[in-house]
């Protein structure tokens, strides 16, 4: 797959003298979903600003579809459509209006057509007379995403698409990314929700402190860090690990109840067999047991705390 964004030793200092990107790298595949996940402040705005060309970068280079975007911005920036975190949008002025006025900022002469495909893709059709003002806050996001695609971009950048959005809607903009996707459109999300990446991502980029920590396929990420724990309930409480199971790096869980064993799931000797074998010879009242995949939100976790 080739890549359409393009970014190379990207930096940018704010005039505060803080350095919001240190030498950011990436590239961005042709059709692909890329979450980008990362803490509060850790670049994620202003990486796809700089990209948009909202925030001009201190020095690097990006390139859209092969177009620099400080040399040939005009090219660059067409190929772009950006769907802000914040809902800015004219109260008053009507939905249809609103998206076709949006494709002409991009110099695209009017395309009612294309502006009305939009808006069925988007479950706008029925409000295209609306004013924006009355409607829901999920269509307004709706509307956001319409005008953004309005010009025709082959690249869709969503800041935060769910951010503050309920569990029902949230789903609903999952499905609405899919469908986008499935139409050949490259998406780039910034999230804070890991179930996000983890719902509708093809690969995952984790920034923090303004570096790309990594970026890989969620599946090969989760296969390659995933862990499983197994959690042994007693019947009753135990006040410390038995001196035979020592060495098997069991923790002791809350009140004695429970011993819990982590054990990569990818080796072919998990050595569970053994460790039960063990414990029902220790003694141990075991009264029942439970697997659990660490989820991207754990591998998350641990990378940012290994960053810092
Ligand atoms: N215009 C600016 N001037 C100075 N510093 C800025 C400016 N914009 C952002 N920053 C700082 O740069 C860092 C990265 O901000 P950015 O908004 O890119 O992070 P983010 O990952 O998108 O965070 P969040 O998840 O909170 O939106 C933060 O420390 C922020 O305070």
């Amino acid at each position: 797959m080739t890549a359409i964004v393009s970014v190379r030793d990207l930096v940018k200092t704010y005039d505060t003298g803080f350095r919001a990107l240190k030498s950011v790298s990436l590239d961005i595949r042709e059709g692909e979903i890329l979450a980008l996940l990362g803490p509060n402040g850790a670049g994620k705005t202003t990486l796809i600003s700089t990209i948009c060309g909202i925030v001009r970068p201190t020095s690097g280079q990006v390139t859209v579809g092969g177009h620099d975007i400080a040399s040939d911005w005009r090219a660059a920036r067409a190929m772009i459509g950006l769907v802000p975190q914040e809902i800015a949008l004219e109260p008053f002025e009507k939905v249809f209006r609103s998206v076709s006025y949006a494709r002409g900022l991009y110099g695209k002469p009017p395309d009612p057509a294309h502006v009305e495909r939009v808006l069925r893709q988007l479950s706008l059709w029925d409000k295209k007379d609306s004013a924006i003002q009355p409607l829901s806050g999920g269509m307004k996001r709706r509307v956001l995403i319409a005008k953004a695609l309005a010009h025709e971009p082959r690249v869709l950048f969503l800041d935060e698409p769910t951010a503050g959005v309920d569990v029902e809607l949230r789903k609903d903009m999952w499905a609405v990314v899919e469908d986008l996707r499935a139409q050949g459109v490259t998406i780039i999300l910034t999230t804070h929700y890991i179930e996000e990446a983890e719902a509708i991502a093809d690969r995952v980029g984790i920034i923090a402190g303004g570096e790309i920590l990594l970026v890989e396929d969620k599946a090969s990420l989760m296969a390659r860090m995933g862990r499983k724990e197994l959690k042994v309930d007693l019947a009753q409480p135990i006040a410390a690990v038995p001196e035979a199971l020592a060495g098997r790096g069991l923790t002791l869980g809350t009140g004695g109840l429970s011993l819990v064993y982590s054990y990569d799931a990818t080796q072919e000797r998990t050595g569970i067999v053994t460790l039960l074998t063990e414990m029902r010879a220790a003694g141990l009242p075991i009264a029942d047991i439970a697997t659990r995949q660490s989820s991207l939100e754990d591998i998350f976790v641990d990378l940012v705390r290994a960053g810092r």
